[in-house]
C-alpha cells in the first residue's frame, strides 16, 4: 500500500485528489494538510470531499506526520510547495507536484531536491494535455517556421497565476523545438499601437472567467490555412487521476525529476 498525503486538501484539487486516492487500488491517504488557522482544520479530509469520513483530519503541517505518508502530492502555491520539497528532501519522501506559476529560481530549488528524492512535476497532470505536448512538437516541426503561434487560455475566476503552467510549457516545448528561446520570443497580451506581428514571436492571450476548469488552444496560423490544436478539461479529476498514477509510477523510481512524459512513457516518441 502506498500512503499518500495531500497538501492543501480544502483546496479545489486537494478534495478532488483526496476522492481519487480513495478511488485507487493500491493507494490509501495517510495525512492532509490546510491553511494554518483555517476552520477546517480538524476536519475529516473525505467529509470535505463529499466522499464520507476517511479518518483522515487536515493538520496544519506535515511536521507530526511524516511516518504516516510515503508520497506527498502537491497542487498549492509556489512557496508553500517549496518548504514541501525541503520537508520530503529530509524526510526521503517522494513528491508529486501540480503547483504552477513557479519561477526558474522554484524550478531550480526543486531539481536540486530531486537529486536526492523522485519527483514528478508537470503544471497539467492529464493524459490529454501530455499527448498534445507531443502533438505540439509535430505540428512546429512541420509548419512552426512558416505559421504564426499563438497560444490561447482559458480558466474559472479564482486562478491565480498567468499564463498558466500549462499555456507556458506548451510555449517551452514549440520554442524548443523550433530552436528559439521562449524568454526572447514570447509576447504576452497586446494592447495599443503594437505594429505588426514579428515572425518569430509565440503570443500568449490569457481568459479569466466563471468556473472554466482550463482549456488550451495552439494555433499555428499560415497565409490559407491554420491548425488548431486544442484540450478542454471538463473535470478537475482529469488531473487528480494523472496525479494518482505519478505517485503510483514514483515508487518504483530513483532520485530525479520526472515529467508525465516519464510516467505515461511517452518520451523519444515523437
Ligand atoms: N498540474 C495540474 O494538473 C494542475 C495544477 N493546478 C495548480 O494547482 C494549484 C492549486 O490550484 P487550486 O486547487 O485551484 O487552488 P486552491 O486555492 O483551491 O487550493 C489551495 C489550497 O491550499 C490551501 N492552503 C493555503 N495555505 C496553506 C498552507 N500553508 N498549508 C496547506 N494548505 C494551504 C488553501 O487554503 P485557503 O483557500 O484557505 O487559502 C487552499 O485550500 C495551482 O497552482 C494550480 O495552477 C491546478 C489544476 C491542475
Ligand atoms: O489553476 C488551474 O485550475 C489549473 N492550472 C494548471 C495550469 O496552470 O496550467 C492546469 C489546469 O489547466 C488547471
Amino acid at each position: 500500500m502506498v500512503r499518500i498525503a495531500i497538501a492543501g486538501a480544502a483546496g479545489r484539487m486537494g478534495k478532488t485528489l483526496v476522492e481519487a486516492v480513495e478511488l485507487t487500488e493500491g493507494l490509501e491517504l495517510g495525512a492532509a494538510t490546510d491553511r494554518p488557522g483555517s476552520s477546517l482544520i480538524g476536519s475529516d479530509a473525505g467529509e470535505l470531499a463529499g466522499i464520507g469520513r476517511v479518518g483522515v483530519t487536515l493538520t496544519e503541517t506535515f511536521e507530526n506526520a511524516q511516518d504516516k505518508f510515503d508520497v506527498l502530492i502537491d497542487f498549492t502555491f509556489p512557496s508553500l510547495t517549496l518548504e514541501h520539497a525541503e520537508l520530503c528532501r529530509k524526510a526521503g519522501k517522494a513528491m508529486v507536484i501540480g503547483t504552477t506559476g513557479l519561477s526558474d529560481d522554484d524550478k531550480a530549488q526543486l531539481a536540486l531536491a530531486a537529486e536526492e528524492i523522485p519527483v514528478v512535476l508537470a503544471p497539467n497532470m492529464s493524459v490529454g494535455v501530455t499527448l498534445v505536448l507531443e502533438l505540439l512538437k509535430t505540428a512546429a516541426r512541420v509548419i512552426g517556421d512558416d505559421t504564426d503561434i499563438e497560444i490561447i487560455e482559458a480558466h474559472h475566476r479564482h486562478k491565480k497565476d498567468a499564463p498558466s503552467g500549462t499555456a507556458l510549457r506548451m510555449g517551452e516545448v514549440i520554442a524548443e523545438t523550433l530552436g528559439r528561446d521562449l524568454k526572447q520570443c514570447a509576447v504576452y497580451g497586446r494592447e495599443g499601437f503594437t505594429g505588426e506581428r514579428p515572425k518569430d514571436v509565440i503570443g500568449f492571450e490569457t481568459i479569466r472567467a466563471g468556473d472554466i476548469v482550463g482549456d488550451h488552444t495552439v494555433m499555428f496560423a499560415g497565409l490559407g490555412e491554420r491548425v488548431e490544436i486544442t484540450h478542454k478539461a471538463s473535470s478537475r479529476m482529469t488531473f487528480a487521476k494523472g496525479a494518482v498514477r505519478a505517485a503510483q509510477w514514483l515508487g518504483e523510481q530513483p532520485a530525479g525529476l520526472y515529467d508525465m512524459q516519464d510516467v505515461l512513457g511517452l518520451k523519444g516518441l515523437s
